[in-house]
């Protein structure tokens, strides 16, 4: 179902300790500052060591999930060093970050991998945030559309209609991301409603009408508003500025 939503992936970042200090400031601002029909649901994804004692301090039947930053394909097994989705939802995981740049670039993830991890998480009963996004070079050489068409289609539109229906997707520039350079608003509600167009074709208007769409790539306090104010843009996927408190709870107050 179409939401307001605000998630916020930590990445490699925080100690333990820092990490649940962090979570206890911004449930305690949230709960005294955020209210009202606009207000987002916010997904907390801390690394994995945190995922459990994170959990343990997000207020029971409130605005707030928990999210892991990946997941391994398979549901058990001899995959050392591996987190399956059946482990993310026994600790109480919600939401899983799937097809992030940062995983398709260093860790070579891609779309045949991808489309096995969404289908686990799936089936784990996880919802994933699925991160497409085009780099600079494709920007400039104005292939966007052409790429982005091509990400959803062998990213995501194998899924059937009632397991599409579960699934956040997140736009993330990838020249945006981590930059200090975001997409203007503009931009960012050109490539959403782009991305409902191609969701309307491969399923149907329903169908794109109903999908949260996120926007990634150097969201921040000051221009979240803006951002979210676009018609098409259900929120935010948010990294750098979700590591600070007062930060990331001006960007949950941003509808
Ligand atoms: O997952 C979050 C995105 O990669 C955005 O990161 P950023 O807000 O630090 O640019």
């Amino acid at each position: 179902m179409r939401q307001h939503l605000v998630a916020g992936n930590w990445k490699m970042n925080m100690t333990y300790q820092d990490g649940l200090a962090l979570v206890s400031e911004i449930t305690n601002m949230v709960a005294d500052e955020v209210s009202g029909p606009q207000a987002p649901q916010v997904v907390i994804c801390p690394p994995f060591p945190f995922l459990h004692s994170v959990g343990k301090l997000l207020p029971q039947g409130s605005r707030f999930y928990l999210g892991a930053q990946n997941c391994h394909q398979k549901e058990g097994g001899a995959f050392t060093g591996e987190i399956s989705p059946k482990m993310l939802a026994s600790v109480g995981c919600e939401y899983v970050i799937l097809g992030h740049s940062e995983r398709r670039q260093y860790f070579g993830e891609d779309d045949e991998l991808l489309s096995q991890k969404l289908k686990a998480a799936l089936a784990a009963g996880l919802t994933p945030i699925f991160c497409i996004g085009e780099s600079l070079e494709t920007r400039e050489a104005d292939e966007t559309f052409d790429f982005l068409a091509k990400q959803l289609k062998d990213g995501l539109f194998h899924l059937s209609n009632e397991e599409f229906d579960k699934v956040v997707i997140a736009y993330e520039p990838i020249w945006a991301i981590g930059t200090g350079r975001t997409a203007s608003s503009a931009q960012a509600q050109e490539v959403h409603a782009f991305i409902r167009e191609q969701i309307a074709r491969a399923y149907d208007a329903e169908a794109a009408q109903n999908t949260t769409i996120l926007y990634g790539g150097s969201a921040n306090a000051q221009n979240a508003r803006e951002l979210f104010a676009q018609p098409d843009v259900d929120g935010g996927l948010i990294g750098g500025a979700s590591l600070k408190s007062r930060d990331f709870t001006e960007i949950i107050k941003s509808f």
